[in-house]
């Protein structure tokens, strides 16, 4: 199966790229042509040799001069095709980094809290650097070795076909060898490109929990932890080296044998006088032409094996599902924040059921506070609403349209999320408020901030809303986050707004004051808010309880 998609998939990036393949093949047909005519004019030039043996006439400065040319146009072939080789490899890895980052937005939200980000990050540069590295050394050694080998033979055959033969038993030969050795390395690149991949997870998560780390003491633990994985790689990495350097002192070993069967066949001719002295010095000319690609052969497969392990890791990456598809789905006018449930269950993977027939109904621009114990389901409810998990049975209706036959997008954008743990992106306030907002004007973002009470805070920071807020908002207060998370969501203008304990970071003071300072937004927007705060039942037109996935109406 694998070994088929790669095929296809190989198949398509040539598709893309033919023009360039078919340019790069013909420069190295013409390198390889040139490399051939050497011991061509070799032998011709020994055969003027022998004919005037008086001095080096002008024919002989011809023929250097021939030759040197020669070795110029050579030395030029190689320049463009190594260049433009190299030019493909560097597309087809930002190409495909470029894939593979867009089929990252598109798969389900389940993927990433199942794996590790590492997982993802070691693909995006180990993975790829090592694909892409294969495929321009397969272009710039194979093709030509391939067509000197080729070449040779049938130049060899020309003038002697019994030592062409001859030469050509030592070619399976080889390829026995290759395949024993390699048969070893398989297993040693796979485990490779996977502890590869553990480490990266390893440093990623290690950085991300720091201030865990450093709290609980554990540096010189997770240190000990980093080391041990460093070790396995490093052992992995010194077999697979081993085996690597083996490969080709061993093909030439073989292939220098090969040239001294060679050599000594020529005499053997020469003396029996089947060939003439250029022949000779022809055969033995191609028989050293025929040994150097045989290294980078062997090289080269020695390189497959590492490929394979990463190949293998892209392409099952490439077909995992993507979210439920939206893109043919119709794009739905969601004009009200009237939401009901209907029937709605719902189970992670190989987990029991969340939420049990869970129903409801929200006319347009009322408030619903939903409340229960840790872990009851309540934030799973809102991720329904978003389409980031699908129901296992029941319908999701906004604005009575099912959002199972909506769009993503066209549901997503009628929904304003301010979620338990805000994400705040890299770079200023202002970024992170407009975020998904197309030509945001700067009045709007203050009014935005002003209704979610960020402005007060962001005027008294240096650099107002130009302030730089750190990787995910470190630099920020947990407060001071969930209110700008709140600014982004009326940003967007939604119909409904999910606010998932919107008071567990606030201070006392705008905890009491959340119900006056908010009053407006609850009579502008359907709001479903998660509370363990009973006091926000006075803002509520609809109390439920969730217990044990059922959802009991309070009121
Ligand atoms: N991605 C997931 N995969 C598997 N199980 C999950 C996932 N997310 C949550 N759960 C489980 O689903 C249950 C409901 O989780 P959820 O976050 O919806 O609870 P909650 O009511 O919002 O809790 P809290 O009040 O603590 O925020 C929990 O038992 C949790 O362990």
């Amino acid at each position: 199966m694998l070994n088929s998609l790669r095929v296809e998939y190989g198949l398509k990036v040539f598709k893309e790229h033919q023009l360039a393949f078919i340019f790069v093949v013909f420069l190295m047909l013409c390198e390889t042509a040139v490399s051939l005519s050497v011991p061509f004019f070799a032998g011709k030039y020994s055969a003027y040799f022998i004919a005037e043996n008086h001095g080096i006439s002008n024919n002989h400065t011809l023929i250097l001069l021939l030759w040197f040319a020669l070795f110029g146009v050579h030395a030029l072939l190689r320049f463009l095709s190594t260049y433009n080789v190299s030019l493909i490899g560097a597309r087809l890895m930002a190409e495909l980094s470029s894939r593979l980052y867009d089929h990252i937005q598109v798969l389900p939200m389940q993927y990433f809290k199942e794996n590790k980000r590492g997982d993802v990050l070691s693909m995006l540069s180990n993975d790829l650097a090592v694909i892409s590295f294969f495929a321009s050394s397969v272009l710039t050694n194979l093709v030509p070795n391939v067509l000197v080998l080729v070449g040779a033979s049938i130049l060899m055959f020309n003038i002697e076909p019994s030592i062409a033969i001859l030469i050509c038993i030592f070619v399976p030969l080889i390829f026995i060898v290759l395949k024993i050795v390699s048969r070893g390395m398989q297993p040693i690149s796979r485990a490779l490109v996977q502890t590869q991949a553990d480490s990266l997870a390893l440093a990623s998560e290690n950085i991300g929990a720091i201030s865990l780390i450093k709290a609980f003491n554990k540096e010189s633990s997770e240190s000990i932890r980093f080391k041990r994985k460093t070790s396995e790689l490093l052992e992995l990495r010194s077999q697979q080296l081993k085996l690597q350097a083996l490969l080709s002192p061993l093909v030439q070993f073989l292939a220098s044998t090969g040239i001294l069967v060679v050599v000594v066949a020529s005499f053997i001719r020469f003396q029996n006088g089947s060939i003439s002295i250029p022949d000779m010095v022809s055969l033995m000319l191609y028989g050293l032409v025929f040994t150097r690609p045989l290294g980078s052969l062997a090289s080269l497969y020695g390189q497959t094996q590492q490929v394979i392990g990463a190949s293998e890791r892209l392409l099952k990456f490439y077909h995992l599902e993507s979210e439920p598809n939206h893109s043919h789905k119709i794009d739905a006018k969601i004009q009200s924040g009237d939401v009901r449930f209907e029937n709605v269950s719902f189970s992670y993977r190989n987990r029991a059921e969340v939420l049990k027939e869970v129903n409801f109904h929200l006319p347009d621009k009322q408030t619903l506070l939903l409340y229960g114990e840790n872990g009851g389901g309540k934030t799973t409810l809102l991720h329904l609403l978003m389409r980031f998990n699908e129901p296992t049975s029941g319908r999701i209706l906004l604005d009575g349209i099912d959002i199972a036959q909506a769009s993503n997008s066209s549901v997503r954008s009628a929904i304003g999320l301010v979620s338990q743990d805000v994400l705040l992106c890299n770079g200023t306030i202002a970024d992170n408020i407009t975020y998904g907002v197309v030509n945001p004007s700067s009045e709007k973002m203050r009014e935005a901030c002003k209704a979610s009470g960020a402005d007060r805070f962001i005027q008294h920071l240096p650099h107002g809303y130009n302030t730089q807020v750190g990787e995910g908002g470190v630099l920020l207060s947990g407060g001071q986050k969930q209110r700008i998370s709140l600014a982004r969501a009326l940003l967007l203008e939604p119909k409904i707004l999910l606010l998932d304990e919107p008071t567990s970071m606030l201070d006392d003071f705008s905890r009491q004051s959340f119900k006056e300072e908010f009053s407006g937004l609850f009579s502008r927007y359907s709001v479903i808010l998660i509370s363990h705060d009973p006091t926000l039942s006075d803002v509520a037109d609809k109390v439920y309880k969730l217990e044990l996935g059922r959802l009991i109406a309070e009121n």
